[in-house]
């Protein structure tokens, strides 16, 4: 008989303001245990994932499941990467970005069903700092967003959505100096994003364009406007037209230094930090496996 191979389901209990507690029995019924021996861990807090992912890796764990959004990911992926072995993908988040570019199944019993028929694809990451990002960084508008999202007590797209409208209205544009490959760029913006995929989450592209394997991220320079071209900027970007408004630069490159006035937040996929004023950005092609299913790219 064939090996079967262990893999940790790593559940964080409250991203996506979602319930939890049926997952481990959906996974017990859908996932193919004649190929799979499956376990459960749930995160009691901010950087558990990570711990859990760690220790399991040390042990017998060939593939680590991230079950929440993107910065659960963030949390497993690192680790999973780190030790060379295999990420699978159950997305429970607000925004799932990159389960959503990478056409994983949101419908939690068709994920763990693609884990049983998919394939695995070699993804790009990229280094912020001392820190690894897989779908979205950014600082501006984007950053101070995440951290008084981090405060709320409610998540899901709504409580975004609120917090967005209340805050946008007071927040100012900063001043950037940019190297994208060698080529300068000084600009002021409302927010620049970092982009590996193409969306924030929720079909919300900013870099239409991007892709997670073309060893490319995608510098994305949203420039102030005035409040009345918001509905504007938010329909471009469900269009999936941001590359073509007036208000959004997108400049692709593999080695980005961002120089700004002042420490500040910053956010990568989706969770606050505090970093200085000089920020270096590059890509690391090819440098994750991830289970998708056989359609996907
Ligand atoms: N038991 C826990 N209690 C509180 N926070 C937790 C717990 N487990 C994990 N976390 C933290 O929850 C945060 C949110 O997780 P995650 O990003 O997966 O969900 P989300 O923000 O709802 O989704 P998305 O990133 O897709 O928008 C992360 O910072 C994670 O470290």
């Amino acid at each position: 008989m064939q090996k079967r191979t262990n893999i940790l389901f790593i559940i964080n209990p409250i991203s996506g303001g979602t319930r939890k507690s049926r997952v481990p029995a959906l996974i017990d019924r859908y996932l193919d245990k004649a190929r799979y021996n499956p376990n459960f861990r749930f995160t009691e807090h901010r950087g558990h994932a990570a711990e859990l992912a760690d220790e399991a890796l040390r042990k017998q764990f060939d593939i680590l499941v991230a079950v929440g959004g993107d910065g659960t990911i963030n949390e497993v992926a690192g680790k999973v990467m780190e030790h060379g072995k295999t990420l699978g993908i159950i997305a429970l988040g607000s925004g799932n970005g990159l389960a959503r570019f990478l056409q994983i199944p949101l419908d939690p019993k068709k994920a763990i069903q693609s884990l049983n028929t998919g394939r695995e694809l070699a993804v790009d990451t990229a280094v912020f700092n001392d820190r690894v990002f897989f779908n979205m960084a950014g600082m501006g508008f984007d950053a101070h967003l995440s951290s008084v999202f981090a405060e709320e007590k409610g998540r899901g797209l709504l409580g975004y959505l609120r917090q967005g409208l209340a805050e946008i209205g007071t927040y100012g544009s900063k001043h950037y100096q940019i190297s994208v490959d060698g080529k300068a760029y000084v600009r002021e913006a409302f927010a620049i994003s970092i982009a590996n995929s193409s969306q924030y989450g929720n079909n919300v592209f900013i870099a239409p364009q991007a892709s997670v394997t073309d060893g490319l991220l995608e510098v994305c320079i949203i420039k102030p406007f005035p409040l009345r071209r918001l509905p504007e900027i938010a329909w471009v970007m469900l269009r999936r037209k941001a590359h073509t408004s007036d208000l959004i630069e997108i400049i692709s490159g593999k080695e980005i230094l961002i120089s700004r006035d002042t420490e500040a937040a910053v956010h990568i996929d989706g969770e606050p930090l505090y970093m200085g004023k000089d920020l270096h950005i590059s890509v690391r092609p090819a440098s994750l496996n991830i289970i998708v299913p056989n359609h996907t790219l």
